[in-house]
């Protein structure tokens, strides 16, 4: 299945020079959704995680489904002020502007096995704040999975850390 072709490229959004890859396209025709969650269920099994972690708002279009795929917990990791138990916090940047990023402090029991999805890697920022939430948790963090990877923006550099995938680039 070629995932490319099912994702929009919409120039200039949210700002001048970001060419923005909108996955909406791909989500909303069920054959093509469902091949890319088998494709990352696919390539993550393998690691054997207990939960999958997807950081807010993407990461949980993809992320909750691949949990279920799998059988195994999902962890949001959220905009600060959406959840309502004790958090801990990151604060990154992104491609486009700064953001913050919280967890449930008992959402993860130290050692569990966890993997994080997200749609996009770009700079890397919010993937490098989740799993930084996610070692202040004391979580054994086995690796990360995309759907795109913007190759340009070496988000890898920052993840070295980790076995990182991505099911296509850019
Ligand atoms: O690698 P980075 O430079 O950190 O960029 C990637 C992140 O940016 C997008 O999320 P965004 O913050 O736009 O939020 P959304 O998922 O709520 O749309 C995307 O879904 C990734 O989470
Ligand atoms: N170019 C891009 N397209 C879609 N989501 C993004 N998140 C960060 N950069 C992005």
């Amino acid at each position: 299945m070629d995932f490319k072709e099912h994702i929009r490229v919409i120039n200039d959004f949210p700002k001048e020079g970001i060419s923005y890859k909108d996955i909406t396209t791909l989500l909303r025709n069920g054959e093509v959704f469902r091949a890319s969650i088998d494709a990352l269920v696919e390539r993550i099994k393998p690691w054997q995680p207990e939960v999958i972690v997807g950081p807010e708002a993407r990461g949980f279009l993809l992320g909750a489904p691949l949990a279920y795929a799998l059988g195994i917990g999902f962890v949001p990791v959220r905009k600060p002020g959406k959840l309502p138990g004790k958090t801990v916090r990151e604060t990154y940047a992104l491609e486009y502007g700064f953001d913050t990023l919280a967890v449930h402090a008992d959402a993860i029991a130290p050692g569990t096995r966890v993997v994080i999805v997200d749609d996009l890697l770009a700079t890397g920022g919010t993937m490098l704040a989740t799993a930084n939430l996610m070692k202040k948790i004391g979580a054994d963090m086995l690796g990360m999975g995309f759907l795109i990877e913007l190759t340009f923006l070496n988000g890898r550099e920052k993840l070295t850390e980790y076995p990182v995938f991505s099911l296509v680039q850019y």
